[in-house]
């Protein structure tokens, strides 16, 4: 499947299924639009599941894990070997999304789609792209083809849990070094200098910070991304984990499923898929705002107003994870509460 061929199945979201959503919300017994944008939230599920009448009960958290060769240039606190550990530590619910992923009712699927070493609990030869991307500072990430193969395996695996039934979608991340990429692929996209995107990441020092932006700048200097091909910037400063959480974007909105943006990686991977197909963006809700200097900026780049702010900045999808539950709450609401009709005949009409 191409690019051209994918962006021409993705439809926007349905404009009556929304519409029934919102004449629901003007009958159930509660001031109007108390639950404000919980409420906005069910009428967008309706118009991207097109059909007013839906549940959020199977819910699933994919998390792409990735090696990013650019770490060689001393762009963090710790070294590669941790996204193996950490990305173990997911099916072990001994990771901190997947103990948050427990208490929300959440299931999690790592994917390994390019760590620089093998993790048998997650490791799927047929998701792998390549044992970790090469070092941007000198030569391109990946290839073109790696960046769409990255790309092709989110939207499966989207495609994969629509078929098992889940309902919705929350996107996550493990990859030291990501906020590296994340902070190159958002500035060539936003069009800003690297030092307005770039931030501490999982706790960089100060001067590891003055590194991490020169680092990113002679990289974009160097090889000038095409801002209007997101496949080029994916290609030559970007990672595995974000093209692939790109194409979970693009394949929720393929499959009908909402999509939960997570914190500043995921909402790098979000812009991308708008970039690379606008009608995707009917397929993502908000999370939080994360703490890196990015995250407003890109959640405003999405037209996203987050439902909450925490100043978190974890990753692993623990943003994403940590709103299902007000998603579910708003959802519940909306279906069983009563409407004023059944409270004037139940409750009302005796006191007259
Ligand atoms: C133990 C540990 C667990 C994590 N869980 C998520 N991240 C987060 O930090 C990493 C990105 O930050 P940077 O670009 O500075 O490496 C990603 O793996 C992200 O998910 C972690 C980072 C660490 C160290
Ligand atoms: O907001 C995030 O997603 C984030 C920020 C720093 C480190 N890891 C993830």
């Amino acid at each position: 499947m191409t690019l051209q061929e994918l962006a021409g199945q993705i439809v926007p979201a349905d404009a009556e299924s929304m519409e029934r959503a919102r004449k629901r919300w003007l009958t159930v017994a509660k001031p109007l639009y108390s639950l404000g944008r919980l409420e906005d939230a069910v009428i967008r599920m309706a118009g991207m599941k097109e059909t007013a009448e839906f549940e959020l009960k199977k819910k699933a958290l994919v998390i792409m894990c990735a090696d990013n060769g650019v770490v060689e240039e001393g762009v963090t606190q710790t070294g590669q070997e941790v996204t193996a550990v950490v990305a173990h530590n997911f099916t072990k619910k001994a990771a901190s999304v997947a103990i948050m992923g427990e208490v929300a009712g959440v299931e999690l699927f790592p994917v390994d789609i390019g760590m620089a070493s093998d993790v048998p609990s997650v490791t799927k030869a047929e998701q792998k792209i390549a044992y970790g991307t090469k070092n941007f500072h000198k030569e391109p990430a990946m290839s073109r083809e790696e960046a769409w193969r990255a790309v092709l395996t989110g939207v499966r695996m989207a495609e994969a849990l629509s078929a098992r039934g889940y309902d919705i979608l929350a996107t996550g991340e493990m990859g030291i070094g990501n906020t590296t990429t994340s902070s190159a692929v958002a500035a060539v996209l936003l069009g800003l200098p690297a030092a307005e995107v770039t931030g501490r990441g999982a706790g960089l020092s100060g001067t590891g910070l003055t590194r991490k932006i020169q680092v990113i700048e002679e990289a974009i200097a160097m090889h000038k991304p095409d801002a209007e091909d997101v496949l080029d910037v994916l290609s030559k400063v970007g990672g595995f984990d974000i093209a692939g959480l790109a194409g979970v974007f693009l394949g929720g909105a393929l499959f009908h499923i909402p999509v939960v943006v997570d914190g500043f990686i995921s909402a790098v991977a979000a812009l991308c898929a708008v970039r690379m197909v606008p009608a995707a963006a009917d397929y993502m809700l908000p999370s939080h705002v994360s703490k890196e200097p990015a995250g407003q900026l890109l959640l405003d780049a999405l037209n996203l107003s987050p439902f909450l702010t925490c100043e978190m900045n974890l990753g692993e999808g623990s943003g994403a994870v940590a709103v299902m539950p007000l998603l579910e709450m708003g959802l519940s609401v909306y279906r069983r509460m009563s409407t004023f009709e059944e409270i004037a005949i139940e409750s009302y009409q005796p006191l007259r």
